[in-house]
């Protein structure tokens, strides 16, 4: 998807100040001939599955929704310090951090019993004086978003009457999850306030703001610093950049973080935070922090070792939607993925297989971020059996109970070629949740056996065939 339109939708999302939905912008009709033959979808400006899988911010929040604890991992934390020769300093528990009385309280009141693994190495660097500058990576759900939050509470004097920290996020409403985060965590310190600097947020010329925190989108931080100067970036101590990796996929985003990191004094802590790292992300990030201490926290790697992978050769969606009856008819099935290309093939499927009798959840693009939250909730807590969705829908998203995945259509990216990294995403498992699982790849085209085959090379891994027509066989799956 071009960046343009990108940011096209999140400038548009900022001015109106509504809801993440404006993010899935103009979708015009899907092209059923492409997607009933499996082949890549052809599309002159049209928005598929594929290119809104780029939509990062929304899938961010998703993330941010669903999740209501730490995600573990067994993975070390990598830490590479500005000045190798300083001592490392990683704590075990809150209390060795030398919280004020009230931030300690609060984060108690969250329920954090001990800090998580990131945690554990950034909040010594993020609280020792004279403060150091950081940048941290490490996937959604580890506890980023905690650190910086406590790191920004613990720095600001709430006697002085000016914002002293600066958090800027990609859009509104990451924006607004993380002043909860704030809200929360500084709710026995109410003298500290907070204010969101977001473009509906319209202030009288001349005021100064006396919040103590600012957390906002860039574009209207900017603004607030230089042009209505509602904000004195020198006095500005901590600064916050959440999210680098949603942020640079907007140029303008990038532009104006830089221009707001160079307002601000050479005593200012920076702080980076970014879910990725890949070569774009650190260049970015190298910009904005000088001196960086970095942290780095590796995804669990995900692996096909315990999955059994099936292929079911069929003509056209309707046979494929025949094969999947066979399937539910053989064996028992607790829970299941369905992955379709597009949201057309998506919805179809869903009325289908709830016309079967099952019970469906879809998740489908155009709904709004705050409706596939809660469609996902729903599916994890067992109240629909079957989760019907487009990939962009479901990335990221670990539903652990999920004993089957069926590919109805195999991921491929917007040129065609097999998208091996999405496959592994869907169908792969971490070692927590080293189950056994089944996979079964919907085949209609020489195309699609195409990118089964080279699938298959790519991971190393057989995909046996599956015929569907004979109960005996499916059951064998089963065992
Ligand atoms: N030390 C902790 N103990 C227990 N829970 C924690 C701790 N730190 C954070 N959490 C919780 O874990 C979840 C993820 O934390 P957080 O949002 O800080 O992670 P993140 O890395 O910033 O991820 P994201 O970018 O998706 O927000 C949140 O529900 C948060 O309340």
């Amino acid at each position: 998807m071009a960046t343009d339109s990108w940011a096209q939708a999140v400038d548009q999302q900022e001015a109106a100040a509504e809801s993440i939905s404006n993010l899935q912008l103009n979708e015009k009709e899907d092209k059923p001939k492409a997607e009933e033959n499996g082949a890549k979808p052809e599309g002159e400006g049209e928005k598929t599955e594929e290119e809104d899988k780029e939509d990062k911010a929304a899938q961010s929040l998703l993330n941010k929704l669903i999740r209501s604890n730490l995600v573990n991992t067994t993975n070390q934390v990598e830490v590479l310090q500005r000045d190798p020769n300083s001592p490392l300093y990683s704590v075990k528990s809150f209390e060795e951090l030398r919280l004020k009385p009230q931030l300690l309280k609060g984060v108690y009141a969250m329920g954090f019993n001990r800090p998580s693994k990131i945690q554990e190495n950034a909040l010594p660097m993020m609280l020792a004086e004279p403060p150091q500058n950081l940048i941290a990576q490490s996937q959604s759900g580890t506890g980023k978003t905690a650190a910086f939050v406590l790191a920004m509470l613990s720095h600001v004097d709430p006697n002085n009457k000016w914002p002293q920290c600066l958090c800027v996020s990609p859009t509104y409403e990451l924006a607004l999850q993380t002043g909860k985060v704030i809200e929360q965590m500084g709710k026995f310190y109410p003298e500290v306030k907070l204010m969101y600097a977001i473009r509906g947020n319209k202030l009288e010329r001349g005021v100064k703001l006396q919040e103590q925190i600012v957390i906002g989108t860039p574009g209207t931080v900017l603004d607030w610093c230089q042009k209505l100067k509602f904000i004195d970036p020198k006095k500005i101590n901590v600064f916050v950049l959440d999210e680098a990796d949603v942020m640079i996929a907007t140029q303008g985003h990038q532009d104006q973080s830089i221009r707001i990191q160079r307002m601000l004094p050479k005593s200012c802590q920076m702080l980076l935070f970014s879910a990725t790292f890949e070569e774009s992300v650190w260049h970015f990030a190298t910009r904005i922090v000088p001196d960086p201490n970095i942290i780095k926290l590796k995804r669990e790697e995900e692996t096909l070792d315990t999955i059994k992978q099936y292929y079911v050769l069929c003509n056209n969606k309707e046979e494929k939607f025949q094969a999947l009856c066979n399937i539910y008819g053989a064996i028992t099935i607790a829970q299941a993925m369905i992955f379709c290309h597009t949201r057309k093939t998506a919805g179809w499927l869903a009325g289908e297989l709830s016309r079967e009798g099952h019970q469906v959840a879809l998740l489908s693009g155009e709904m709004q971020v705050e409706q596939r939250a809660a469609v996902i909730d729903r599916f994890r807590n067992g109240k629909e059996k079957v989760l019907v969705t487009t990939n962009v829908c479901a990335r990221g998203i670990d539903v652990e109970q999920v004993s089957v995945v069926i590919n109805f259509d195999l991921p491929v990216d917007k040129d065609g070629n097999p998208d091996n990294e999405t496959y592994l995403h869907r169908i792969g498992r971490t070692g927590r949740f080293g189950k056994r699982g089944l996979a079964i790849n919907m085949v209609d085209s020489r195309f699609s056996m195409n990118v089964l085959n080279r699938i298959q090379e790519h991971f190393n891994k057989k995909i046996e065939k599956l015929d569907t027509d004979d109960l005996d066989e499916i059951e064998k799956i089963a065992n």
